[in-house]
């Protein structure tokens, strides 16, 4: 009688098999399947450590397994995503014994896939055993493909892309972006340290809404919440919706807003004597905006919604709004920290591609700005086809549209030279930090 596998592993393998397969997203799947399979917190854990410590080490844990591979080819799929979680338990995990490591995987592929499959996996498997490092450690760098590790350096520079691909602990802290119109920072960390006194409440450094918590559970159950004293925002997109600088009253165009993650600070700023419309292509996403603002008590009678594709046209809206942010649609690798299973699926084609998306949405969102106003160009990603080449290409190719080199009142940060401001986890003493953006300011004169 052979033993079960460890429901952990049977969860990250099955994981692991539907981000392969279905193009499935590893944090929402892996909710899904620890509740089907009913993990305790522990299992839980180490599931969780086991998807995202694959996918973050994925190019070595490869090698290694075409490294024992006799039969050249494709692998079966599930086979292959055994394979992978036992290699990086194997290379990375102290805690999980060789043996236990191999004969769950065999196992799994045994029950799932038959007898001729797990033979070649423990075939694998033990011939990987046997090199295995007497300590392993954790990795301490996110591993890319070639092709993008260039795409980092020549976008951010060595220094800055090492820091970028620098370990991140697991689970990350959860960024909250503090509704300032109703509490302080201060007031919200006091009242989350009173209620969860084993879990870290840190002040964000980069935006002054912003706090860092961590070992607090889910943050929909937290102090504040039912109240709207604060939403969920990574620190970076604080920052970026902070650089298009609303003032009170200004009427102001969200373009490609999505759920609304940038409107709902926007509505803030600009008050009730403003307003924002949020655009984008998809009118699903938009309707999720006015149940946001009203949880955080936000005015909603001048923010409207717009669905429409912007890679085509702003009929009726021209020179509409004194501010335009384009939080444009682009690679997303900014945040393959917690999202590594992107670099399953980006090719070395598609910075460019979206480089030429964002260009054509730029066009026209220039056309909404009043002369004399802002537009905010932003992409969560670090390359440079989707940063300063389509900012190069707006300036040179939209009449009236000057790049700003300025300072922007709240943000402890400063544009580069080029004048993009590169935000990530750059200067930042802590192994935490936000995911990466590029954002570029124009005013525009005609
Ligand atoms: C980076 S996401 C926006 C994130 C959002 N601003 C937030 O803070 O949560 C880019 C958005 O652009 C939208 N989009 C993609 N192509 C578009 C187009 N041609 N016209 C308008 N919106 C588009 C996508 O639907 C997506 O919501």
């Amino acid at each position: 009688m052979v033993a079960p596998a460890s429901p952990a592993r049977v969860v990250a393998t099955r994981v692991l098999h539907r981000i392969a397969t279905e193009g499935a997203w590893a944090s929402p799947a892996l909710d899904a399947e620890i509740e089907r399979a009913g993990l305790d917190a522990r299992d839980a854990a180490l599931a969780t450590e086991i998807v995202y410590g694959t996918l973050r080490t994925l190019p070595s844990i490869d090698r290694a397994l075409a490294s024992k591979q006799t039969k050249k080819g494709e692998l079966e799929p599930l086979t292959r995503a055994t394979l992978r979680a036992a290699q990086y338990q194997l290379a990375h995990l102290s805690g999980a014994p060789s043996h236990a490591v191999v004969s769950d995987a065999v196992s799994i592929v045994r029950a799932q896939r038959g007898e001729g499959l797990s033979r070649f996996a423990n075939a694998v498997l033990r011939a990987l055993a046997r090199e295995r490092p007497s300590s392993p450690e954790r990795a301490t760098r996110l591993e890319v493909p070639k092709w993008l590790e260039g795409e980092m350096t020549r976008g951010l520079g060595a220094e800055r892309a090492e820091a970028f691909l620098r370990a991140r602990p697991l689970p990350p802290p959860i960024a909250l972006r503090v509704e300032l119109t109703r509490t302080t920072r201060e007031a919200l960390a006091t009242r989350i340290r009173e209620a969860r006194p084993s879990g870290t409440v840190r002040e964000g450094v980069l935006s002054p809404r912003a706090l860092l918590v961590s070992g607090v559970g889910d943050p929909r159950a937290l102090p504040g919440w039912d109240e709207g004293l604060f939403a969920v925002q990574d620190e970076g997109s604080q920052v970026v919706a902070a650089l298009l600088d609303a003032r009170a009253g200004e009427s102001i165009a969200d373009a490609c807003a999505g759920r609304g993650g940038k409107t709902a600070l926007l509505v803030s700023q600009v008050g009730a004597s403003g307003s924002v419309t949020a655009i984008d292509l998809h009118e699903r996403k938009l309707e999720q905006i006015d149940g946001e603002l009203a949880r955080l008590g936000l005015p909603r009678d001048h923010a409207r919604i717009e669905a429409r594709d912007l890679s085509v046209g702003v009929g009726g809206l021209e020179r509409a709004f004194d501010r335009v942010l384009v939080d444009a649609p682009c690679t997303g690798l900014g945040t393959i920290h917690r999202r590594p299973e992107l670099l399953l699926r980006l090719t070395p084609a598609d910075p460019a591609r979206m480089g030429a998306l964002q260009l054509a949405i730029a066009r026209n969102a220039a056309k909404m700005v009043k002369p004399g106003g802002v537009l905010a160009f932003a992409v969560c990603s670090p390359t440079r086809a989707e940063g300063p080449e389509v900012a190069a290409r707006m300036e040179r190719e939209i009449p009236g549209l000057t790049r700003l080199v300025d300072h922007v009142e709240g943000v402890p940060l400063a544009p580069d030279d080029d004048g993009v401001w590169r935000i990530g986890p750059f200067g930042i003493a802590s192994d935490e930090g936000p995911d990466a953006y590029q954002v570029v300011r124009f005013g525009i004169t005609s």
